[in-house]
């Protein structure tokens, strides 16, 4: 179990050192600079017992022996500035550098997560709350960041200046040295055992924070619900439960934390009174002078010092050790949906094409989770330019063959082909830059509207004009205070709903698709508006074509055909006169509608 957790640390260890490799020669300078960093360290109290040792009159470097006491004082006080001048330099040297690059990897780490993230399936999104993905792309890579930051050379540089101090001490007198060294080893196991329970506490507190932000941003989202059913006290005492939950996984990290820090506190402060103790019988014994002793004595201060900042930063280690799990967990879910090899491209294909827009189901089962179907062997070709409607009550699976058909899921069994292709053999952007999809509410970026139209794709202003006149929506621009340039905010937060609409259709306009699919898309718009985005719905759509999902039947009575769905079959396909004769669900779905606007 041991060893298999240590596996674990190094798999995780080799799953960030690409990202490390990217920067090795800043990290390979910031840890050559460790070197005489450690060393200019580790002199300095062998200057100091210099100091005292001179003014005792006991043996010395031979250089001293040159000059007066005086002399011999002045220039080690110099020898001692200079190695706090060169450390300070070089430490804010050696610190900016490393600080750098674990800001450059981190940034590295999100935008990969950010990539993998955005490729992943709808089904992964629907299944895992938003606020748990924040806290993996925020905090955890910000935990992973601090190790690059300050850990990883950080317990280096403390490692080398513990190996400096253990060398030059040994060179010293090495009785007192192998006693400071003795002390070290059943501190260094009590301090692994409190890291070890950190990291354990840790992770709890890490789970217990993404509940608390998924938790925030349910109630941001959702705020008009909470306000509308006075949800707000309720949702606050819920709120409580995880926060308090929260802070006490927190306290256990800190409790383990704070173990460590008392007890390097208390043993080095046991190392001096040793030191002192035996130093003090040796030199009643004539085996040590004065100014060894007074090194000895700073070098037991300075032996745990790095031992508690190797400590401090083990902690951030633990803490990163559990940020690099939970990225990676994030890292190895499969992107589901991906593009082959050896794609065919419908835009070289349809080249030579006199119609195109076909779209052929073929046997096509799908079901959210396994064995449950909501789509059960459909078999229906809708031909170029023609224009579909698909009819059902709620939940037959209407969206569903749009959400197949954009290969935003993929079918259970069966397959779907556009122009004669299966659309599993084109490259997703290129078949969706086919398909033009209007769904009932439509997502509004921050940002200008110009750019809420081109989504960061380049089109001449022109096109956006044309785009614009086009869906007849050149009236809603002229209305908004700095027309093109207005600044949405987030969702779109400053428009109705029936605007948001009409920017979706502009957005789909200026793409030009084949197919044109709109889900209950001018359900949001009044009656005139609706009327006047029809015509310009009707333009849209010459010779594109076109499903269309609408409850309200009246809508869609002049279309070529309509496939009418219950519970994922395909019950009856026909254009309304057709339907209506058949007398079947259609039918009396029709007649229930129009007795009801009677
Ligand atoms: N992400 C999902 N995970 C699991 N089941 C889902 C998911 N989305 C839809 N379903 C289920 O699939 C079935 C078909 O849903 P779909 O949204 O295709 O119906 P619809 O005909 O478009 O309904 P509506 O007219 O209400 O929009 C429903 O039973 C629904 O509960």
């Amino acid at each position: 179990m041991k060893s298999k957790t240590k596996n674990n640390d190094w798999g995780l260890v080799l799953k960030i050192l690409p990202y490390a490799k990217r920067k090795s020669p800043i990290l390979l300078l910031s840890f050559i600079l460790l070197i005489p960093l450690s060393i200019a360290g580790a002199i300095q109290p062998l200057i100091v017992g210099q100091g005292i040792s001179l003014l005792r009159g006991e043996d010395t470097w031979g250089f001293l022996e040159s000059y007066s006491v005086a002399e011999g004082l002045n220039l080690l006080a110099f020898i001692l500035l200079g190695t706090i001048i060169f450390r300070t330099i070089f430490l804010a040297w050696q610190g900016f550098l490393v600080q750098k690059v674990g800001q450059e990897i981190t940034a590295f780490i999100r935008q990969d997560l950010f990539n993998h993230v955005t490729s992943l399936s709808s089904n992964f999104f629907h299944k895992t709350p938003v606020g748990k993905l924040v806290t993996r792309l925020i905090n955890d890579v910000e935990a992973l960041g601090d190790v690059f930051a300050t850990g990883a050379i950080g317990i280096l540089s403390d490692v080398i200046y513990i190996l400096a101090i253990i060398i030059t001490m040994v060179s010293l007198q090495w009785q007192l040295a192998l006693l400071l060294v003795f002390m070290l080893i059943p501190v260094s196991a009590l301090i692994v055992y409190f890291q070890k329970q950190y990291r354990k506490a840790n992770y709890v507190a890490r789970e217990e924070l993404s509940v608390l932000n998924a938790m925030l941003q349910e109630n941001v989202v959702g705020i008009n619900i909470v306000q509308l059913f006075r949800r707000e006290r309720h949702n606050s005492e819920l709120f409580r439960t995880v926060n308090e939950r929260y802070r006490l996984a927190v306290d256990k990290t800190i409790f383990h934390d704070s173990a460590v820090s008392a007890t390097l506190e208390w043993i080095s402060l046991v190392a001096i009174a040793v030191v002192l103790w035996i130093g003090g019988v040796l030199i009643l014994g004539d085996n040590l002078n004065y100014g060894t002793l007074s090194a000895f004595i700073l070098y037991s201060q300075r032996l745990f010092d790095p031992l508690r900042q190797f400590a401090d930063k083990f902690t951030m280690f633990q803490a990163g050790f559990t940020a690099i799990e939970r990225i990676s967990e994030l890292m190895n879910i499969p992107i589901e949906i991906q593009d082959k090899d050896n794609d065919i491209s419908l835009n070289h294909h349809n080249a030579n094409q006199d119609a195109v827009g076909e779209i052929r189901f073929e046997n096509v089962w799908f079901g959210y989770k396994p064995d449950e179907y909501v789509l059960k062997n459909l078999n229906f070709t809708i031909r170029p330019g023609e224009k579909v409607a698909l009819v059902g009550p709620t939940g037959a699976g209407k969206s569903s063959i749009i959400r197949l058909l954009c290969r935003l899921y993929e079918p259970t069994q069966g397959r779907i082909l556009v122009d004669g292709i299966d659309i599993r053999d084109i490259t997703q952007a290129e078949l969706r830059s086919h398909i033009g999809v209007i769904l009932q509410e439509s997502f509004i970026f921050a940002g200008d509207v110009k750019r809420n139209i081109t989504l960061g794709e380049t089109y001449d202003f022109d096109e956006i004009e044309n785009a614009v006149k086009l869906t007849n929506i050149k009236p809603l621009i002229e209305e908004l205070p700095q027309g093109y340039n207005t600044q949405l905010r987030e969702r779109g937060a400053n428009l109705s709903a029936g605007q948001k609409q009409l920017l979706a259709f502009a957005r789909v306009a200026i793409r030009n698709p084949n197919i044109l699919v709109l889900d209950e898309a001018t359900s949001s718009l009044d009656v005139s508006t609706e009327a006047d985005t029809q015509k310009a719905l009707d333009e849209l759509l010459i010779n594109k074509t076109a499903i269309i999902i609408a409850h309200r039947l009246s809508t869609i009575r002049n279309v070529d055909k309509i496939l009418v769905l219950k519970q994922g079959e395909l019950i009856e396909s026909g254009n309304h006169d057709q339907l209506l004769a058949e007398n079947g669900l259609y039918a009396s779905l029709y007649k229930l509608q129009m007795l009801a606007t009677v």
